[in-house]
């Protein structure tokens, strides 16, 4: 087994240390809190009132009493840049908070839910990105209110179309992420999904674009404010510029100064952004990958009384994707049982259907999925009637879950312990103190030498074979009685291989669970399994206990799956889609 490494300075921890460590990032700080504190300052730092005119001082030169000189109507050019920045800063916060509270919950839900939300939503922001914006921003400065404030809110709802996209984007990336399944898997909530697993991932490239809708913001309203629009009385970085555009050529500093507190607050603020982003380590949204998701749509016969050894039943199940050209069939008519105590190993060429019948039974299918099943009970319970919190609850509890891909299972962003615990607390009920011992337990259960060093460590500390250790753990750590392993041993090294296979056996007699086994290899078969159902094309072809499999394979398909992979067998030969059964047999 291989040994944990040291682990190196986490690197979740200290996000505003990091940032602060840039000094890009605090020279940006500075400026904009200048600029916020001499804007709030303002009574303090000039006796001028913004819109006090006197005639006198009509383009005066910088003085001790006009350290900025007067603007062309005998205004203090100081206090109206002080002021100025208020509105500015004011305008700016306001479409960034609107254009979040609008386009940031309707981004996550579409992303998350997808379905008639979705287009719905999709539609909307449609129509509001194609309504051209400065026009409506005109109408409404012209029609219902002179404040900029208003048109603020206004560009803010305008601009939420491009916080939708973003965060809609974002959700569904991370949607796909294995670590996502192994957590609804683990029976975890869509509401502690989304604030553990999704809103970490959006949050960095949110701050961007917070910096440029901030941006955009300020601009805008300094060209509304340009252009005359604006009550008299607000004084505006804007209307500044105008009064200095009138004044060109007699006093072309007057630009100077709101020129450069635009310039500096909007250089400032995006490359604060990009240093908070940099900082907390995601430059993009994290690797998109597709991959099963939770839905299904059956139809379920009523139940018929089961034999009181029997765990799982599945009969008539049936899995397709609506495809242009018409449906494809990926499993069809699946039947098969598991007892309790037993291994049953789901084995087939790749693409025969077996993750996609182990999918169904936990619910981890696309939306996107049909399926259908005269009946799929477990335990005694008709899964096909149960709504997603019950569902959740049974995946906990009930069906544990061991993944193919250890590494892509582990949220990077968290700890391996937090991760292992929180599913343990919800479903066992326990507080986080007795949770952590039970994990710790867990650890050392599953062959981890050092649980408390695995515990404290992020996934990228440990190899991949504690990974999976780890995902056993976390696998078994609530009781389930079932337990599904879709390939759990290959992406692991062959030394590696057979220790995951001891653990999960002794981990299977010890607990008496019921075992799914999917997997492409006879070896791992031999090893483990009671039972055998072969699959080719959705179909099972044979089922029979692993000894008669090996000993007398009835159907031509499972023969030659034997051939290509049993040492000392004849060469491969190539698999005929018209391999007609020998003789079906099931269980
Ligand atoms: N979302 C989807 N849309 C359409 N077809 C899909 C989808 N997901 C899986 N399939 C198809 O379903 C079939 C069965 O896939 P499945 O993953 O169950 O195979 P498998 O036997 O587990 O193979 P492997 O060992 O390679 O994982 C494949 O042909 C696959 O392309």
């Amino acid at each position: 087994m291989t040994a944990v490494e040291s682990p190196p300075a986490p690197q979740r921890d200290g996000v505003v240390r990091r940032a602060l460590r840039d000094p890009l990032a605090v020279g940006c700080l500075v400026v904009l809190a200048l600029l916020i504190v001499a804007s709030l300052a303002a009574p303090l730092l000039t006796g001028y009132e913004p819109d006090h005119s006197v005639m006198a001082d009509t383009l005066a030169p910088m003085s001790g009493s006009h350290p900025l000189g007067g603007d062309g109507v005998g205004r203090d050019v100081l206090s109206r840049l002080l002021y100025g920045g208020r509105t500015s800063l004011v305008g700016g916060t306001l479409a960034v908070l609107v254009a979040f509270a609008v386009g940031g919950p309707l981004g996550l839900i579409s992303g998350f839910y997808r379905g008639w939300f979705d287009a719905v939503a999709g539609w909307i922001v449609n129509v509001i990105m194609a309504v051209p914006a400065i026009i409506v921003m005109l109408v409404v400065m012209a029609a219902v209110s002179q404040d900029l404030n208003v048109a603020m809110v206004v560009l803010g709802v305008i601009m939420a179309p491009m916080v939708f996209r973003l965060i809609r984007a974002s959700v569904i990336a991370v949607r796909e992420e294995l670590y996502v399944d192994a957590a609804r898997v683990s029976g975890l909530g869509d509401g502690r999904i989304m604030r553990r697993h999704v809103l970490p991932v959006v949050i960095a490239p949110s701050l961007i674009q917070a910096t440029q809708v901030f941006a955009v913001a300020i601009g805008i309203q300094a060209g509304l404010a340009f252009l005359g629009l604006g009550k008299a009385s607000q004084a505006s970085w804007g209307a500044m510029l105008g009064d200095a555009f009138t004044n060109i050529y007699n006093a072309p500093a007057l630009l100077v100064w709101p020129g450069a507190a635009m310039g500096l607050t909007i250089l400032a603020s995006s490359l604060l952004g990009n240093a908070v982003r940099d900082a907390l380590g995601t430059a993009e949204p994290r690797v998109v990958r597709r991959r099963k998701r939770v839905e299904r749509r059956a139809v379920a016969a009523p139940v018929a009384e089961a034999p009181a050894d029997r765990l799982l039943t599945v009969a008539g199940l049936r899995v397709g994707y609506p495809k242009p050209g018409g449906d494809k069939t990926v499993v069809d008519g699946v039947s098969l049982t598991v007892a309790r105590g037993e291994v049953l190993g789901l084995v087939g060429e790749s693409g025969s259907g077996k993750s996609q019948t182990a999918f169904s039974v936990l619910g981890l299918l696309p939306n996107e999925a049909e399926v259908t099943a005269d009946r799929l009970v477990f335990d005694g319970k008709d899964l096909l009637g149960l709504d997603l919190a019950a569902l959740n609850a049974l995946r906990g509890r009930g069906i544990g879950y061991i993944p193919q891909e250890p590494m892509s299972n582990l949220d990077p962003c968290f700890r391996i312990g937090s991760q292992l615990v929180e599913p343990i607390a919800k479903h066992l009920g326990l507080s986080r103190a007795e949770a952590r011992a039970k994990a710790l337990e867990l650890l050392a259960r599953v062959g981890i030498p050092d649980p408390e060093r695995v515990f404290r460590s992020y996934p990228h500390q440990i190899s991949g074979g504690m990974a999976q250790r780890v995902l056993i753990a976390g696998a078994v750590s609530c009781d389930p009685r079932l337990l599904i392993a879709d390939e759990p041993t290959t992406a692991l090294d062959v030394t590696v291989q057979a220790e995951v296979l001891d653990l999960m056996r002794s981990l299977q007699q010890e607990r008496e669970m019921g075992m799914i086994l999917v997997t492409h290899d006879f070896g791992v078969v031999a090893d483990i399994c009671d039972r055998v159902a072969v699959m080719q094309k959705g179909r099972i072809v044979e089922t029979a206990p692993a000894r008669q499999i090996f000993a007398a394979p009835e159907h031509g398909y499972t023969r030659m799956l034997l051939d290509s992979t049993l040492e000392g067998g004849p060469a491969r030969g190539e698999l005929r889609a018209s391999d007609k059964p020998l003789k079906e047999v099931t269980s």
